[in-house]
């Protein structure tokens, strides 16, 4: 799907070919959309560029005929959300008090929450990256350029979980990016130590001497084999065609022999193991594993040892690809294959391992853990100014990325002041229909394009580009001092590294990094230790945050805390793409960790009431509602199994008049969606898109957010953080079928409250109907709208519950008919027991 936004007038007529905008120049930004910078840019225009740097992106504003009714609405609805709760207030009448109380407390929390969802989205602005004009700046005529340095981490955790290939196809898809080589530096880092990732990386580098001059020679897209190797026909932009045919064939060929190195690596650390272990140990001695050149790799052995072992191993870093100017360290490079690159530039950026140093006796603190142990490594070696960083799970699929982020950060206007530029998420394993809303559009394209009009998005985790320097927590432009401290109890002990820290504050660095000697490398394993950033600054006010599980969100608040801007950066072709768990439960344990780690921060210093003293207030506001958003789904949880009262013999009202009542609710929950309706107009989603987020709200609200909170509880009272699971990306074992994990249902305990609210809901129609049988002739007219009214309310729910019960059904639920033949005979069977039930009970009585 092609993403919301797109590049703007300015790509218009571009003759790169790699720019999809240049395929579709008018109105890819949107037809709700003004341009909404003129003044600046005429400014800009008139004093040639106020600091000589020109405007390299384009914002706009919501068109007036949207925006206006927009905002009405959501004015006309506090007031309607106010005089309803007045309206309770003086009606204080229920068959049950306690229930009717608890409602109104509900209300309350529905309006407020809704309030801190909503006031943020007043003004949303999109800015779209001018990919020409940075051009034009930039790069030079003789071919080079003189973008800034940027170094690129991509996380791995575990070689089965998150399986290599994938992990591989993100690294070339970084290799082959376009950027100048000789400025941008991949970091892998591996946190499970294994030496089958190290050996994975130096064939990646073996095979990218291949893969990345033919996608700069034919303009591939995307840049990760797997991905464009699936692709059916692929438009052919590049400039010669007459070579392609043959280089593709060949280079097909290479990759499909490159994953069956891959794939016996394992086998061949194994027997190589094996084999020195024979010769080379004496008897008793823990079975080492081993390298290639003959001796023991420092990380985790598969004969696990106690200091060999995934969680407790040495710290080890590797460069397996230098810097260009100084040629590559790799043997040999692979045989060019009749391939012919004679006017491709082959050169590769730099490439380095790092498995970051473990010992049980400290926290590792997850991936916030290990990107820090990347930014001080990286420090030491090529210190680029921009850091972005990827889940192993995610590739670059717009290799123009990396420099649209550069539009940004290099802007006259903000760009000095801007700490990050954050990507959406883009997912490419997702079932068709998204049955758990896994594309998460109505976030990505409408809530960050609201906070990019505030103080600018929050950081998602992944595709997400840093200043060097704001993650070191230093302050923005504005507010910084001149004597800014750099020491050890804030950055830790290594003297370089604090060289570095200043270097970066006071844009001295070069681009070339130093030449790699062994006094280098045993530094940079210095920095990523188990014990270096212990009784530091690391993970509170500098670099990614600890002690939570979504390290996210928590950075993006301290960075904005200090009065930093962000951006957001949409590309009409996605700038990234990733894995998404499409099966129930994996997707309910990633939300699980997510809400956990949003109350953390609420229960943390870093809670939006009180901390970050330079946010702005709206942008406060939206914070607070990350945080306190899972704190809804208690009394969701509620009203969903109020329908339990369809059970009780005797007519109970929550609140008397009861048809006022609903109708008041009828029109406040009518109002959000119409407020929705427009707010997907302007974000540019579907319905579908829409619905499935409702209706995932409303699975998450009786499983995984109530759990969260039951997390949160027990985590304050104990002081036991939520664990870091990583997500499974390991698909159940169909391969006819690529959507096979969407029907393998796995039972966990905070599926039964969801599965209480199905049944409790089937259960109250099935009465329902039962009780319409019986009393149809004895109810009056108020009785009859009554009751038709509560059941409105169950098959709402019903309907809202849809994808679970499809889960529930296993692989029944490749024909999703059959739940709606099989939700009708539940509610006859519930009916037709509760009548024989009645007439049983009425002729017992008569006896
Ligand atoms: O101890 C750890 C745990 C995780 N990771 C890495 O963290 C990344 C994210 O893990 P994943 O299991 O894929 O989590 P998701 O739920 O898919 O991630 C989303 O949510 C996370 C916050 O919970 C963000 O950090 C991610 O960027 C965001 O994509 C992966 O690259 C992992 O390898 C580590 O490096 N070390
Ligand atoms: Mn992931």
């Amino acid at each position: 799907m092609a993403s919301a936004a797109g590049a703007g007038g300015a790509n218009a007529g571009l003759a790169d070919p790699l720019l999809a905008s240049a395929k579709k120049p008018v109105g890819a930004k949107g037809k709700h959309w003004v341009a909404a910078d003129k003044d600046q840019r005429r400014a800009a225009k008139e004093s040639g560029g106020e600091d000589g740097r020109p405007l390299l992106f384009r914002t706009y504003k919501v068109k007036g005929t949207l925006l206006h009714p927009y905002r009405a609405l959501i004015f006309i609805r506090l007031i309607a959300v106010l005089l309803f709760f007045v309206w309770r207030i003086k009606h204080n009448k229920s068959d049950i008090m306690w229930f009717w109380t608890l409602s109104v407390v509900g209300d309350v929390w529905f309006g407020f929450s809704w309030l801190l969802n909503q006031l943020p989205k007043f003004n949303p602005v999109k800015t779209i990256p001018d990919m020409v004009a940075l051009k034009r700046q930039y790069d030079l005529p003789d071919g080079t350029s003189t973008l800034p340095g940027i170094d690129v981490f991509v996380t791995t955790a575990d070689p089965i979980d998150e399986p290599i290939l994938y992990t591989m196809n993100c690294v070339l898809s970084i290799l082959a990016s376009d950027y100048p080589v000789d400025r941008c530096a991949c970091y892998l880092s591996d946190d499970s130590g294994a030496l089958i990732q190290y050996e994975a990386l130096v064939e990646t580098a073996k095979f990218a001497t291949l893969w990345v001059p033919f996608c700069r020679k034919h303009c591939i897209e995307p840049r990760a084999p797997e991905s464009y190797f699936e692709l059916e026909a692929p438009l052919y932009t590049g400039s010669a065609p007459e070579d392609f045919k043959n280089d593709h064939s060949s280079v097909h060929r290479e990759y499909d022999e490159f994953k069956e190195h891959l794939d016996s690596i394992s086998s061949a650390i194994s027997k190589r193991s094996d084999a020195y272990n024979s010769m080379k140990t004496e008897e008793g001695d823990a079975k080492a594993t081993w390298m290639a050149n003959g001796t023991q790799w420092p990380g985790s052995w598969i004969d696990t040892t106690e200091i060999h072992r995934k969680g407790h191993h040495a710290g080890i870093v590797k460069v397996v690809l230098g810097h260009s100017i100084r040629g590559h360290n790799l043997g040999s490079q692979a045989s060019t294959n009749n391939l012919n690159f004679a006017s491709t530039d082959v050169r590769l950026p730099m490439l380095v391992y790092i498995s970051r140093g473990k010992n049980p006796s400290y926290d590792h603190n997850k991936k916030a853990g290990a990107l820090n142990a990347q930014l001080r490594a990286s420090a030491l070696l090529s210190n680029a100014q921009f850091i972005i960083n990827f889940d192993c799970d995610h590739y670059i699929n717009n290799s123009q990325a990396l420099r649209a982020a550069m539009c940004f950060m290099l802007d006259q206007r903000q760009g000095d002041s801007t700490a990050f530029v954050q990507f959406p998420q883009r997912f490419d394993n997702v079932d068709p229909s998204d049955r758990y809303g896994n594309h998460n559009r109505v976030f990505f394209d409408g809530t960050m394009l609201a906070l990019n009009g505030l103080q600018g998005p929050s950081y998602l985790g992944t595709g997400c580009m840093f200043r060097r320097i704001a993650l070191y927590g230093i302050d923005p432009p504005e507010w910084r001092h001149d004597n800014i401290v750099v020491d050890d109890k804030r950055f830790g002990s290594s003297i370089p590294f604090l060289e570095s820290v200043s270097k970066a504050i006071n844009q001295e660095r070069s681009t070339i990094p130093p030449p790699i000697s062994e006094t280098l490398v045993a530094e940079m394993e210095r920095v990523v230790s188990a014990s270096h950033d212990k009784a530091t600054g690391w993970g509170k006010g500098v670099g990614y945050i600890y002690d939570i599980a979504t390290e996210d969100i928590v950075t993006g608040f301290r960075i904005h805390g200090q009065g930093w801007r962000s951006m957001y950066c949409t590309m009409e072709r996605d700038a990234f793409c990733g894995i998404a768990p499409i099966n129930l439960t994996e997707r309910l344990h990633q939300i699980v960790r997510w809400s956990g780690g949003s109350l953390e921060m609420f229960f943390s210093l870093n809670n939006p009431l009180i901390g970050g003293r330079r946010i702005q207030a709206l942008q406060r506001v939206s914070y607070l509602n990350m945080t306190v958003y899972p704190v809804t789904s208690l009394f969701i949880l509620l009203y969903a199994l109020s329908p339990v009262m369809w059970l009780i013999p005797d007519e109970v009202y929550i609140q008397r008049p009861f048809t006022k009542y609903v109708v008041f609710l009828l029109v406040i929950i009518l109002m959000i969606h119409v407020i929705g309706w427009l707010e997907i107009k302007w974000a540019g989603v579907t319905w579908l898109d829409y619905w499935r987020n409702e209706q995932f709200f409303m699975i998450g609200s009786t499983s995984a957010y109530p759990a969260a909170v039951l997390h949160m509880v027990v985590n304050l009272l104990t002081k036991k953080g939520i664990h870091f699971r990583v997500t499974s990306k390991q698909t159940a074992a169909d391969t006819n079928d690529k959507f096979a994990d969407l029907y393998d249902m796995r039972w966990v305990p905070m599926l039964i409250p969801t599965t209480v609210v199905l049944i409790a809901n089937v259960g109250a129609i099935g009465v329902a109907m039962g009780k319409t049988i019986v009393y149809m002739g004895a109810w009056t007219i108020a009785q009859k709208t009554h009751a038709a009214l509560g059941l409105l309310f169950n098959v709402w729910i019903m309907v809202l519950l849809y994808p679970f019960a499809l889960a529930i059904m296993g692989r029944w639920a490749k024909r999703p008919v059959i739940l709606l033949v099989l939700l009708p005979v539940a509610f006859t069977i519930v009916c037709l027991v509760y009548v024989a039930v009645h007439i049983l009970l009425l002729s017992y009585l008569t006896f």
